[in-house]
Order: C-alpha cells, then structure tokens, then sequence
C-alpha cells in the first residue's frame, strides 16, 4: 500500500480556493437531472463520490456534457423522473450523498434497479429511508442484510399522503424522502420520528430545492409538507459552493501553525452548517475573520481544550479531534454517535490512531474525550478507506516527529488533490 510520510511542520501561511462541496455537487446534479430545463453547473467537485453521481445519471438515460477538468457541467433535465426499459445495476461506491437520494428516486421512477457499491456501503443502514419508502408503497427488497445495500427496487408512480421517518441515524434519509416529495401524485407530508441528527444538512437540501424552483413548509424540522405533482425547473447557471468540511483542515492548521490561512468559496453566506467549524476553533483561543465567501484564521500562540457537543457538524468535528492535539488540557467531542455509521467506525478509527501518537482517548458510545501528549510520537497512520481520517491526520504533523499516512489517496473521495494543497501552505 502506498503512504506519506510529512516532515514536521511548524508553520502554515497562506490561501486556499476551495474545491466544490460534495454535498451541494450531488444535490445540484440529480436535481438537474429531474428538472425541467438546462442546468448549468460551475465549480463542480471532482471526486469519487461525485463521479459516482455522474455515472449514475448516465445509465439513468440523463445527457450532460462534462468539462475536461470536470469542475463543469451542463446537464438537460428530464422534466420528472427516470425512465429506463433495461434492469440496471448502479455501482455507487460508498458515496451516502448518492446511494440515499437515488434509493428515492428510483422508487418512482419507471424501471427495475439494483444498488450496490463498495462493501462499506453495504454495513452502512440505509432501513430508516426503506421503511419510509415503504409507507409510500414502494418496492424495494434487500438482497444481503435487511436494513443494508444492496437493494432491488421495481419503480412505480407513487402517491403522497402521511409518512413518518426516522431522523437520529443519517439526516440524509430525510434529505432523499424531501427530494423525491415534489414527483410524488399527491401532496406528502413528513413526521419526523424523534431526534433528527446532522440538522444544517436539511437547510443544504431546502435550499438546494427552491433554486430549482419547489418550496417546503418546515414546521421547525419536526414535520415538513411537500405539494405533490410538480416539476423542478432547471436555474440556468448554478455555482457549487466552496467545500466547508474541506476547508476545516486548512483552518485547523493555520489555529495550530500560526497562519494566517485564508479559505475562499465558504464563508457567512454558506449554506453549509459546516462553515460554522471556525467558530470552534475561535472558542479554543484562535483568531477568526468572517466575510461572506471567505473565512480566515489565525493562530494566537495557544489553543485550549474544549467540550462541545458537535452534532450539527459531524464531518468538520472529526478535524477538532486531531485539532486537540495541540491544545492545552483535554478536548472532549459529544453528541457524534453516527460516526460509528460512516466510511468507517470513526469513534474507534480515530481513538486507535490518536493513541498511536501519544494521546490518552476515552471512547464513549457517542462521545470521544482526548488528553493530548506532552510531545507527538512518530507514527505510521492507518486511514481505514476514510477520507477524513487522512486528512485529519496531516495536522499531527505539527508535532515534532515524523507522521506516516497510510494510503493517502483514499482522500479521492471529496478531495483528490488534498496533500498537494496542504504541502502549498508550508513555510521553511
Ligand atoms: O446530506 C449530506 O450531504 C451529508 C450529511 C451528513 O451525513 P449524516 O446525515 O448521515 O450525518 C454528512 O456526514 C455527509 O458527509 C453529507
Ligand atoms: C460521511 C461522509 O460521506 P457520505 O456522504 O458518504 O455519508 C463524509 O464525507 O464524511
């Protein structure tokens, strides 16, 4: 297996122009697939999980046409569902953003499917978004374990009416059930069954959907009502947001490393919950500036340990567990259950590896409390296939030991040139 090994660092200064956000790329592309129009896509994310999109679309029968550097594209949009007279296989790889909301779609959509990918994907539940499928009248089976991909699904119309769903597992079982509600017959309207985790993704998703022209009343993310029978209709020209989970490593090294470090393309006017990392950072002692599309970060010579719950951000929360490394006295992240749930059992991935490099780590059922090391050991780290496990892991290198990644490319997933950007930022 290949690895990376990063010399200490001791200082970071610069800016990064952020890649496209995962989460808005995939939402923009199957929208505009199933709108009525032309959508022009600038600042795409290219990365694994949106290719898995994109390849996706293809088979579904939807024309685009892809830049080179496939950062744009233009795709003609079905004015309603799928329609395909083959069985069709979609391999989806372990891309949540395009297994749940195609799971959706494709139940009514005209066709018979199958769902696989990578065998992660297939431990990762998916029941919660079937089970509420299923109040629809949707045919979907299980064709390994019940609760899990791979999935068949016979597409047929499906009408509205009153569907309750589960909200403390994924939030992106909520999103796909609102996506899909707009093609259903008749209006839907959705009973949130509990505590609903991961919330500012919901905003991603409504957001995402009045730019392509459909409304939802949000009775404050317990229930929300679709009207059934309409169409989306394609914005034009749409820019995909800066990452906002990309940018934490960015930010976490210039809180560590001194910075300045500037991010553009997220910022005050994001969508995204995940801008709201920086302000963690800014509670653990560094310096923090906010304009609209860019935020800035500047070390302040000490950062302290915090206890946050951090369920709104589960993605950027992982960047504060290696972030609490260089902190003075311990960092405990609450709230974050799900992450057992992701690309891999993240509250055990990251406990094994943070002890790797001297940390004292207690593993909490859904929580993670971190007492970091007088001084970082010298390690090789396991990444698990997680991209986030990757690159939380380059900030160990401002330890004063050398810091091994093992298979550094697993970062393809969100960010194929993660390493490359990191090592810009630099200073001898
Ligand atoms: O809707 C989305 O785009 C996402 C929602 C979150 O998942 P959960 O809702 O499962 O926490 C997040 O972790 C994932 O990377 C992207
Ligand atoms: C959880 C993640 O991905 P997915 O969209 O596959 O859920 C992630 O990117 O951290």
């Amino acid at each position: 297996m290949e690895s990376l090994t990063l010399k200490p660092l001791k200082t970071v200064r610069g800016e990064v122009t952020l890649p496209g956000s995962k989460s808005l790329s995939n939402r923009i592309l199957l929208l505009a697939a199933l709108a009525k129009g032309q959508t022009r896509i600038t600042n795409l994310l290219n990365s694994d999980d949106v290719s898995h999109m994109l390849n996706a679309l293809t088979l579904l029968g939807v024309s685009y046409e892809l830049s080179e550097d496939r950062t744009a594209c233009t795709v003609n949009g079905l004015a309603g569902v799928f329609n395909v007279d083959a069985a069709t296989t979609l391999f989806l790889g372990n891309a949540g953003t395009a297994v749940r909301p195609l799971t959706a779609a494709l139940c009514l959509s005209g066709g018979s499917f199958e769902i696989t990918g990578e065998p992660r994907m297939y431990e990762r539940p998916i029941g919660d978004l079937i089970d509420a499928m299923a109040q629809l009248g949707a045919d979907v089976t299980y064709l390994k374990d019940e609760g899990f991909p791979p999935l068949s699904i016979q597409g047929k119309a499906l009408a509205g009416g009153k569907v309750t769903i589960r909200g403390n597992i994924s939030s992106q079982y909520l999103t796909a059930l609102l996506m899909i509600a707009p093609l259903l017959t008749s209006d839907l309207e959705i009973q949130v069954d509990g505590e609903l985790v991961s919330k500012p993704y919901i905003d991603i998703t409504l957001d995402t959907m009045a730019k392509f022209g459909i409304q939802v009343a949000n009775n404050n993310y317990q229930s929300f009502t679709v009207k059934g029978n309409q169409t989306y209709t394609a914005p034009g020209e749409i820019m995909v947001e800066g990452d906002a989970s990309s940018a934490s490593y960015f930010l976490a090294a210039a809180a560590i490393g001194a910075g300045p470090v500037k991010v553009h393309g997220t910022g005050n006017a994001s969508v995204q919950g995940d801008a709201a990392f920086a302000r963690v950072l800014e509670q653990m002692g560094a310096k923090v500036e906010y304009s609209d599309y860019w935020i800035e970060v500047t070390g302040t010579g000490e950062l302290n340990g915090v206890d946050v719950d951090l369920n709104h951000i589960p993605d950027a929360a992982m960047t504060i567990a290696t972030t609490a490394l260089f902190a003075k006295g311990p960092t405990c992240i609450r709230n974050i259950y799900n992450w057992r749930v992701k690309e891999t059992d993240r509250l055990s991935a990251m406990a094994t590896e943070l002890r790797k490099v001297g940390a004292t780590v207690e593993e909490g059922e859904d929580y993670i409390h971190i007492t970091p090391p007088a001084s970082l050991t010298s390690a090789a780290i396991d990444t698990y296939d997680d991209h986030r496990m990757a690159m939380c892991f380059s900030l160990a290198s401002f330890g004063d030991a050398d810091i091994t990644i093992n298979d550094p490319k697993c970062t393809s997933k969100t960010f194929p040139t993660y390493f490359d950007e990191f090592s810009t930022l630099r200073v001898e």
